[in-house]
């Protein structure tokens, strides 16, 4: 089939229902659901633009096996050449997402492509699970599955592991094996996207101890899957508010999802990891699924902090705050902290490694580095455009008050903003920035860069112990390795 349309899209999801949980309901109609269907139809509006020539030949190459187009994202990197056509198709797919969509779904293609790139890893332990994950790398790949991903257990009793839990199947475990597959219960989070994708990929972070072991897993489901709840978060729109009043709530919305599995039966050709501690722990650091989609993550990350920047500085401009020279200070940091994401971008890219497989890596501590900032320069910019945005954040007029003839004059005397910027352009300015700074909008798309790639706590832990043993600290030694003892001073 190759790559597919938006309206492919659209009707795959409407052939389908999951069972997915909204304010204590199941959607009976996923696109007839107010909150979902603007989503569905930007993601839709991604298929469709892999067909359209302003953007075919960035989002889309030539498949060598089977001489049909394929999303970018499946292409797998052996050179700086195919780091470079990713990276610019990461770029195009964040740009009209503004980068607020966070698991588009270039974001687990890379996963699955980095899986079955490194197949090799999975075969020492088990040549099913190798071929498994190569065929549903080609399955994703020729029919262009959405896929969402849970690898995370939920917050139960985080100073247990999942086999010392009171309940062995509050996090998600084997229950039997039979003939035809593995039967899985219990929960894993946080499904982003969950209820708009075809398909579930499940697999964890690293950290599972002997006794775990029914919790060792790694598999992939239809998302209607019987057995399978999707739970969602409440909504940050009711799925009616206006473009003019909320002109990114109103279409970024990203539902969240706890899955829950409820006797769901894998299929032994859809497992691709079992019953193996080891294996799971080694997962992450043996295969490139830290820094593949790391990548894809660094580029929207980009792209979502230069929009905010922007944004910011717009505020700023609008009501002619940014002649301060504190403000000015405030922005000038902003904006350099964009260009520091972006020339990491282009350090990781450049220092690219060639894996004995043959896989072209970023350099993973440049990566882990921008994974690192981010959590911190993100909540900078939200918090540096409520300093800005102010009290003006909060007066401001609905898209209802506009259109009311007896008001109208009235709001245009007093809400327009330096010479230039009338009331609706200062408001349009605005309610963009109350959206990514006071909304549940913003403050979902803020958590999102401080947690999507895991506690920025323990990473910032990992990546210092890390680098304490792989850098010999040459310039510290070079200069303690000098004679400077302790001398006692001369007396004559
Ligand atoms: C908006 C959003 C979208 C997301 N989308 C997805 C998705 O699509 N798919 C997916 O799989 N995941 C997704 N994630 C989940 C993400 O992977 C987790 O939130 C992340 O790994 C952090 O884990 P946690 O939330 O369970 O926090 P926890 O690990 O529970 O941490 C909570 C607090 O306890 C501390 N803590 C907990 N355990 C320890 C420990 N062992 N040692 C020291 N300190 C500890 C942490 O420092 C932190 O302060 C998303 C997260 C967010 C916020
Ligand atoms: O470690 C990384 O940054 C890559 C990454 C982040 C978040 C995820 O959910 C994931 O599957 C992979």
């Amino acid at each position: 089939m190759g790559i597919r349309t938006g309206a492919q899209y659209l009707e795959a999801l409407k052939s389908r229902k999951p069972e997915v949980w909204l304010n204590g309901k199941i959607v009976e109609s996923i696109l007839d659901e107010p909150y979902f269907n603007q989503p569905a139809l930007e993601i839709a509006k991604l298929y469709d633009m892999q067909h359209e020539p302003a953007y075919q030949e960035d989002l889309t190459v030539v498949c060598e096996e089977t001489g049909e187009r394929m999303a970018t994202s499946f292409l797998m990197p052996h050179n700086y050449e195919d780091i470079m056509k990713r990276s610019k198709a990461f770029e195009v797919v964040a740009r009209q997402t503004f980068g607020l969509m966070g698991r588009t779904p270039d974001f687990l293609n890379t996963v699955v492509t980095s899986l079955a790139q490194n197949s090799w890893f999975l075969r020492k332990y088990n040549e099913d699970w190798a071929t498994n994950i190569e065929n549903y790398y080609k399955h994703l790949r020729d029919n262009d599955i959405f896929l969402t991903h849970a690898i995370v257990n939920p917050q139960n009793d985080r100073s247990k592991n999942s086999h010392e839990q009171a309940d062995q199947f509050t996090h998600l475990g084997v229950v039997e094996e039979r003939a035809e597959g593995i039967i899985v219960r219990g929960a894993k989070m946080l499904a982003t996207l969950a209820a708009l994708t075809d398909e579930v990929i499940i697999y964890s972070f690293p950290g599972f101890a002997p006794g775990d072991e029914r919790y060792a897993l790694a598999f992939a489901v239809p998302i209607d899957v019987k057995g399978l709840k999707i739970i969602c978060r409440e909504p940050v729109q009711d799925g009616t508010r206006s473009t003019f009043d909320h002109p990114l709530a109103s279409r970024y919305e990203e539902m969240d999802a706890l899955l829950v599995f409820e006797d769901v039966l894998v299929p032994w050709d859809k497992v691709f990891l079992y019953n193996n501690v080891e294996a799971a722990n080694l997962l992450y650091p043996m295969t490139g699924i830290a820094e593949q989609p790391a990548h894809q993550s660094g580029v929207r990350g980009y792209i979502k902090l230069k929009f905010a920047v922007e944004v910011a500085c717009k505020v700023a401009d609008s009501i002619g705050a940014d002649q301060y020279l504190h403000v000015q200070r405030d922005l000038g940091e902003l904006i350099q902290n964009t260009e520091v994401i972006r020339s990491l971008l282009r350090t990781a890219e450049r220092e690219y490694t060639i894996t004995e497989q043959g896989e072209a890596r970023l350099n993973p501590v440049v990566l882990e580095t921008i994974r690192g900032m981010m959590p911190d320069m993100y909540p900078r910019t939200i918090e540096v455009m409520q300093a800005i945005g102010a009290g003006g954040l909060l007066m401001m007029p609905t898209e209802a008050d506009f259109l009311s003839e007896e008001l109208r004059p009235t709001i245009d005397r007093h809400y327009g903003g330096r010479a230039g910027i009338d009331a609706e352009a200062r408001m349009k300015i605005f309610k963009l920035a109350w959206d990514l700074c006071g909304e549940a909008f913003g403050m979902r798309a803020l958590q999102y860069e401080r947690y999507y790639t895991g506690d920025p706590v323990r990473k910032r832990a990992i990546f210092y112990n890390k680098y304490k043993k792989d850098h010999a600290l040459d310039l510290a030694n070079a200069i303690l390795a000098k004679e400077d003892t302790v001398k006692e001073p001369q007396t004559n």
